[in-house]
């Protein structure tokens, strides 16, 4: 059943994770959006609506340190901190899922560990890990499946486990089900409310009825390159 794990309401452990203010995005003449402020609660889950080309990836893009904007002022976890370069202690606590996600052609347990081998997470530590986020998918059955055969649904929840497993406090996906039907859908939103429970936030820029309409979910819309929250 779709949303059945709703994600934390009302609770009195959230604080901000991060604050942004000033947030501008110009390609060339064309101003895509002004932010005033924005704000993202610890264990707290959004969705980010907006029209076809209204900049919903491009912010996520941003926050996630892959695309630059002006930015007046930046705050994480109450700290301020210098917006450019992008602070990397927001570049290790923010990961972003691209909608197409693109896997390595070795295995899918490589694909999965391979942030935590980047990031020195000794080699059993990271095998646990990787262990436990594939049962969380829900795609330790696909070990022995080569990447580039998966199905867009199994590729999708790869790519969720390989951003799960390096436990972000901020994870941004981009539209994770915007190719998928059926159970492979309701699989990928199933498993968006369990990351705020495992304790990170989660942005989810989407068009998809049914992550806009999970419980406990708060709403941001991109709107004439303003961020309304709904
Ligand atoms: N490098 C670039 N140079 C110029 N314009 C760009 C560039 N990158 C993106 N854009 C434009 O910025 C706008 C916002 O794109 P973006 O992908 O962020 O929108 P979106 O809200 O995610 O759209 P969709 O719902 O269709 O995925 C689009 O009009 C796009 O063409």
């Amino acid at each position: 059943m779709l949303g059945a794990t709703p994600a934390r309401t009302g609770d009195e452990r959230r604080k901000s994770l991060l604050g942004v203010k000033g947030l501008r995005k110009r390609h060339g003449e064309r101003l895509l959006f002004d932010i005033g402020c924005m704000e993202i609660a610890t264990h707290s889950a959004y969705v980010l609506t907006g029209m076809n080309g209204a900049g919903k990836s491009t912010l996520l893009r941003v926050l996630g340190g892959l695309e630059r904007a002006e930015i007046d002022s930046l705050r994480f976890e109450g700290m301020e901190e210098r917006p450019y370069p992008y602070p990397r202690a927001l570049r290790e606590a923010i990961v972003y899922v691209h909608q197409h996600p693109v896997m390595f052609s070795t295995s899918i347990a490589h694909n999965i560990g391979y942030g935590l081998q980047v990031r020195g997470v000794p080699k059993l530590e990271a095998a646990r890990r990787v262990e436990e986020a594939m049962l969380w998918a829900g795609v330790a059955h696909l070990q022995d499946v080569e990447p580039g055969r998966l199905s867009g649904g199994e590729r999708q929840r790869v790519a969720l486990a390989r951003a799960k497993v390096l436990c972000p406090k901020l994870l941004l996906l981009d539209e994770p089900t915007s190719n998928l039907d059926g159970q492979a859908r309701e699989q990928v939103i199933e498993l968006i409310p369990t990351m705020v429970e495992a304790g990170g936030s989660v942005v989810v820029a989407c068009h998809d009825r049914d992550l806009i309409g999970l419980p406990g979910v708060q709403r941001l819309k991109l709107r004439d390159g303003h961020l309304e929250v709904r």
